[in-house]
């Protein structure tokens, strides 16, 4: 039975999922072509190479793969797999009021005329579990599946880590994590890159000085719990493969609509459980009245809308 910690009441809006809202979680792959944000919210575009007698485009490196194993406990080598999840859509349970905590977004209106009026759907999904892969990143790739696709989309639900000290009343002997050898920072750069708060994540703490230079989603995040007050939400299209950084915590799967969607999955593993995969149940803290919950609406269609963020219905920040 994996550990559990309690969790307030919150009721997480739903985002848009885009390479800018998702960098310090992993990385989200597509094809710049069908981006629909507007151009100032798009990512640096990536290399591109022509292909194939001039009849592709290869655009280089779209995501970050990253094998930490080499810091395991065990110190036994991963492979690099490749899995195929066929995700069935999840049971959304009907919306009802709640006196919950504000989500990190603030107090986002989560009026009743706000849905009711416009003919959408409003239901809720309680994330009861999160897990992680401290050791590897893992890239979700939905096959059959396109941009246009209005009857089945996918939540990507993740949140930070909480700095150990944190973490530590929650859970005795805490699971294995990448340890790299701390070396001293030398130059100035090393030192302000470990500077806190830093301007560019929410991390907590520093990295170990051996990361400094990787990208956010790179680095291991360290042996705490997640940090349930942050939790955020995306909603993917069809086009969107994704990529969750080495540790980051992270909802299974969360197919919304009427049928399930094949993902290839490619990660490394190296066999030894908590190696590989690490579970937290989430249980509602006595105080709270329903833990941690994503509220999802639809419009008439069923397309989940966006309330938070870059191309939110209607946010209040
Ligand atoms: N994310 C998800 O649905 N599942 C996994 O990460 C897994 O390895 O089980």
């Amino acid at each position: 039975m994996p550990p559990s910690m309690p969790s307030p009441s919150i009721r997480i809006p739903v985002e848009l999922l885009s390479q800018s809202s998702f960098a310090q979680f992993g990385t989200v792959i597509e094809n710049p072509a069908h981006s629909t944000l507007p151009r100032s919210q798009r990512p640096p575009l990536l290399d591109t190479v022509s292909a194939n007698q001039g009849t592709a485009v290869k655009i280089l490196d779209v995501t970050r793969m990253t094998d930490l194993y080499h810091l395991a406990p065990s110190t036994k080598p991963a492979k690099a797999v490749m899995n195929m999840f066929v995700c069935a859509p999840r049971d959304l349970r009907p919306h009802e009021p709640s006196d919950s905590m504000p989500s990190s977004w603030g107090d986002i209106d989560f009026d009743e005329e706000d849905y009711e009026d416009g003919g959408s759907e409003r239901q809720l999904f309680d994330v009861q579990i999160l897990e992680r892969h401290p050791f590897t990143t893992q890239t979700f790739i939905p096959m059959g599946l396109s941009q246009a696709d209005k009857h089945t989309q996918y939540l990507v639900i993740v949140a930070p880590t909480l700095p150990a000290s944190a973490s530590r009343r929650h859970t005795g002997r805490p699971p294995p994590y990448p340890t790299p050898k701390i070396k001293k920072s030398r130059s100035i750069k090393d030192i302000f890159a470990r500077a806190r708060p830093s301007p560019f994540t929410n991390e907590k703490g520093p990295p170990p000085s051996q990361f400094i230079r990787s990208h956010p989603s790179q680095r291991p995040k360290g042996p705490g719990l997640p940090d349930l007050k942050n939790l955020r939400a995306f909603v993917a299209t069809g086009n969107q493969a994704v990529t969750y950084g080495a540790g980051t915590w992270h909802a299974p799967m969360a197919v919304i609509g009427d049928r399930p969607i094949d993902f290839v999955v490619v990660q490394f593993a190296n066999g030894v459980s908590d190696e590989d995969v690490q579970e937290v149940i989430l249980k509602p803290a006595p105080s709270a009245e329903e833990g941690m919950v994503v509220s999802v609406d639809s419009d008439r269609s069923g397309r989940v809308l966006v309330k938070a963020g870059v191309g939110s219905v209607k946010a209040k920040l």
